[in-house]
């Protein structure tokens, strides 16, 4: 078994716990008592190149990556150093994330959160609205087609924007397929852990105009921001490099930066 398929067999353990414990009907019903979710299109298609910051702990390729006893406060830092929108790991067993964790940062800060977890049901994407995400993260690796296709659709008519994450080129035709409008190459194979930072380079030109292209994991500094801007990229998804660097206000606003310079041109 892969890691991404022990990954999944832990998550739909815990979700069962959660759903004997919270009825369907009820997460549905907080829905409506929560403020409407924001839109990332129009900064995600605006000029230079958009960074989403992750609240990020552990993982598991790197175990334990920083404490973050207070989520909240390392998204308004995140927030003012000038992130498009705030990713939250919501993962316990591998990513030592909590849904409470997303909850504290949507009141910290204004601008979009995502949900970054291992989404196979509807239920998950009510979690998610009920506890204010205003995007979700869709794996295709974990998904069958017809489980993509109709958590796409679930999510968009409740107001999530998904974020379509391919690793190979038949899961970038996969999201395509499946009507996203944001796809995220992930630069890390979810199966063996091991990080190609040439993989978003090889599979942008896969995505067509219109979509938006993110690039994800083991984007280190603004070095890296500019090349993969340079690749096609719209977005980049940082985590790593900035729950372990040294402040994290400076180190979204130098990714900024990289991203904002005249010199860079997008495809
Ligand atoms: O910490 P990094 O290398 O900057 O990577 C961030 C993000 O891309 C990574 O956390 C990620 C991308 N896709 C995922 C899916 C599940 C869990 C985690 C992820």
């Amino acid at each position: 078994m892969g890691v991404l398929d022990d990954i999944v067999a832990g998550v739909r353990e815990d979700l069962e716990l959660r759903q004997a414990d919270v009825s369907l009907g009820r997460l549905k019903d907080r829905c409506l008592h929560v403020d409407a979710a924001l839109d990332p299109m129009p900064v995600f298609r605006g000029p230079g190149v958009s960074v989403i910051a992750e609240v990020k702990r552990a993982s598991p390729s790197r175990g334990a990556l920083a404490t973050i006893g207070d989520p909240a406060a390392l998204a308004a830092e995140y927030e003012a150093g000038g992130a498009a929108v705030i990713s939250v790991l919501t993962e316990q067993r591998r990513f030592s994330g909590t849904l409470e964790d997303l909850v504290q940062v949507r009141r910290a800060v204004d601008i979009p959160v995502l949900r970054k977890d291992f989404v196979v049901t509807p239920y998950q994407l009510f979690e998610a609205r009920a506890a204010g995400a205003d995007l979700v993260l869709l794996i295709v690796a974990a998904l069958n087609d017809d489980e993509l296709i109709s958590l796409v659709e679930r999510a968009e008519s409740i107001g999530l924007t998904p974020l379509v994450e391919a690793h190979t080129a038949d899961e970038v035709r996969r999201a395509i397929d499946a009507g996203a409008r944001i796809i995220g190459v992930n630069n890390r194979s979810l199966q063996t852990l091991e990080v190609d930072p040439t993989t978003f380079a090889r599979l942008a030109p896969l995505i067509p105009d219109g979509v938006v292209r993110v690039a994800e994991s083991g984007v280190r500094g603004p070095h890296d921001v500019i090349e993969l801007a340079r690749a096609g990229a719209d977005v980049v998804l940082v985590g790593e490099a900035l729950v372990t660097g040294r402040d994290p206000r400076s180190g979204v606003a130098d990714l900024v930066a990289a991203g904002a310079h005249p010199a860079v041109h997008r495809s």
